[in-house]
């Protein structure tokens, strides 16, 4: 791996949609800078800085107030380029860290003094080398006061995870809805076996995130609008919103951020929704304190 990619739009443009004051970006991520934070060794990708001056530029643009930053698997279990960013943030960045299941208490309780609030656990063949269920379990019980566990993983893998994820005593959120295959249309097989889950603990919260990663048919992704929209409206409380900038692994297909706003009203039509979406519910999770 020697070429170093670039996964993010050169120039979004501006959303038609103006998010409400307030509204928080959560989720994405920052890359490096990497002279300061080298990648991990195991790193499936190896993409250009993206640090947070990029980052906040970018919340600034398109009218976001604050954000949530998920450690990428690129940096592993060294949450320190992550870390970094929440610093620089002035308050305006709380994070999800990535950690080694063996972490102590005091490492623990360190992150969350530099503005963590979960961990998250990362099931993708193509992202990570394992995800031993018992050892995340163990550590979920271990977790600080107020934190939850973010998963990710793809739809074909939601039953057999079904166990393991009601096991786990901290609430959960659920990254891109668990990739389901929105042109199966809002009743699709992938969808019910998601509400299913939703329907199991109601403490399940979900990201109805990334057309540009679950809509095959392309920017302006209708058919992901139409499978989300009605999910969105049903369980309210309990999703939160972000770009996924810088896109991991999009260099093929890198979205337009703006546009990705513009998605914001077409699953989320009501003003009520939109601060459901953009403000109270990722607030309960990452500033509750
Ligand atoms: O950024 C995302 O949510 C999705 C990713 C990357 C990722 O999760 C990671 O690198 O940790 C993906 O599907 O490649």
């Amino acid at each position: 791996m020697t070429d170093r990619i670039v996964s993010w739009h050169p120039n979004p443009s501006k959303p038609k949609f103006t998010p409400p004051p307030g509204a928080v970006d959560a989720h994405c991520h920052v890359f490096g800078p990497m002279a300061q934070f080298p990648f991990s060794a195991k790193a499936k990708y190896l993409p250009e800085d993206a640090g947070p001056d990029k980052l906040f530029a970018l919340r600034d643009y398109l009218g976001f107030s604050k954000n949530v930053i998920v450690q990428a698997s690129c940096h592993g279990t060294d949450n320190s380029a992550t870390l970094d960013a929440i610093a620089k943030s002035n308050g305006k960045a709380r994070g999800v860290a990535v950690v080694d299941p063996a972490i102590s208490e005091a490492e623990l309780a360190k992150l969350h003094e530099g503005g963590m609030r979960g961990i998250r656990f990362n099931f993708l063949k193509r992202l990570v080398d394992d995800a031993p269920k018992d050892k995340f379990l163990e550590v979920s019980r271990r977790l600080p006061k107020g934190w939850h566990v973010v998963i990710y993983f793809e739809a074909d893998i939601l039953e057999e995870l079904r166990p393991f994820m009601d096991a786990i005593p901290v609430p959960l959120v659920i990254d891109h809805m668990g990739r389901p295959d929105v042109t199966q249309g809002p009743d699709g097989a992938d969808m019910r076996a998601f509400r299913a889950l939703l329907d199991s603990r109601p403490d399940i919260h979900f990201k109805p995130t990334c057309p540009d990663r679950l809509d095959g048919t392309g920017d302006p992704w209708n058919a992901f609008a139409e499978a989300v929209a009605p999910l969105v409206a049903d369980y309210s409380d309990r999703c939160i919103w972000g770009t996924d900038w810088p896109h991991p692994n999009m260099q093929d297909n890198t979205p337009d951020d703006g546009h990705l706003v513009d998605m914001i009203p077409r699953i989320a039509p009501t003003v009520e929704l939109q601060r459901k979406l953009l403000i109270d519910n990722p607030n309960a999770l990452y500033w509750a304190d």
